[in-house]
């Protein structure tokens, strides 16, 4: 698949790792490099440098930086923290990616997952079978829950869900049929507890979490 991206949004902060096609020496030269946009913020992308097979690791996902909700970063636990969750409230809820897959770009029916499900485990998996020199994309909302930058998808696929703001905007059923990572399942989960209670008008122990919004599938 291909699309070309025309966003011109500002970016908000640099994150740690951001080179430029004069000094560019790819962090994954076997599995994918950079493409370059030649004109426009946010318009480079991720191609693969060999075939991969559908279920096939890409990559580990390692040499990540803790990082804080910026446009750059990867969520890999639930943020909010889940009221009543035993989760240690001390640790990194977002990851800088610190490498080329930060150029992996948003498809609403992508080709890759980020799987952060279980810590020291993470990886890069491909969800099709991808030729060389594919475009790599995977679902933003797999692991962001209520995105620092929202952006207005232009993946052009016939599931594109329009304006990208993170899963909290996502109806369960539409998120069922994509690859999730737990962190942001558990986030939907209680979403949807906290939503059905406050219908029915019964208090439930927590602070809220936003309400889900409604967002035209298939537009
Ligand atoms: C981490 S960057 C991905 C690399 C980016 N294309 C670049 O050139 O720096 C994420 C940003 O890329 C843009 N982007 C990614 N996927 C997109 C899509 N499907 N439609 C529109 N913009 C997208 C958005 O501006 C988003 O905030």
């Amino acid at each position: 698949m291909t699309f070309t991206l025309t966003t011109t949004l500002p970016r908000r902060s640099s994150p740690p790792y951001l080179p430029t096609k004069d000094s560019y020496s790819p962090t994954h030269p076997d599995c994918f490099r950079i493409q370059f946009a030649d004109e426009g913020e946010f318009n480079s992308c991720l191609k693969t440098e060999r075939a991969f097979a559908a279920g096939e690791t890409i990559t580990a996902i390692t040499n990540t930086l803790p990082g804080v909700k910026a446009y750059s970063s990867v969520q890999v636990l639930p943020d909010p923290p889940i009221p009543g969750s035993s989760q240690d409230p001390s640790k990194c809820r977002h990851i800088e990616l610190n490498s080329d897959l930060l150029y992996v770009n948003h498809s609403c029916d992508p080709n890759v997952a980020f799987d952060v499900r279980k810590e020291g485990n993470w990886e890069v998996r491909a969800l099709k079978d991808l030729p060389k020199g594919e475009i790599m994309t995977f679902a933003y909302f797999s692991t962001e829950w209520d995105m620092d930058q929202p952006f207005t998808c232009l993946c052009g696929s016939s599931k594109c869900l329009g304006t990208i703001r993170g899963a909290k905007d996502i109806p369960a059923e539409v998120l069922k049929t994509y690859f999730i990572n737990d962190h942001i399942l558990a986030l939907k989960s209680y979403q949807t507890q906290q939503t059905s209670a406050s219908k029915g008008g019964k208090a439930v122990k927590g602070a809220p979490l936003e309400q889900t919004a409604e967002v035209q599938v298939g537009a």
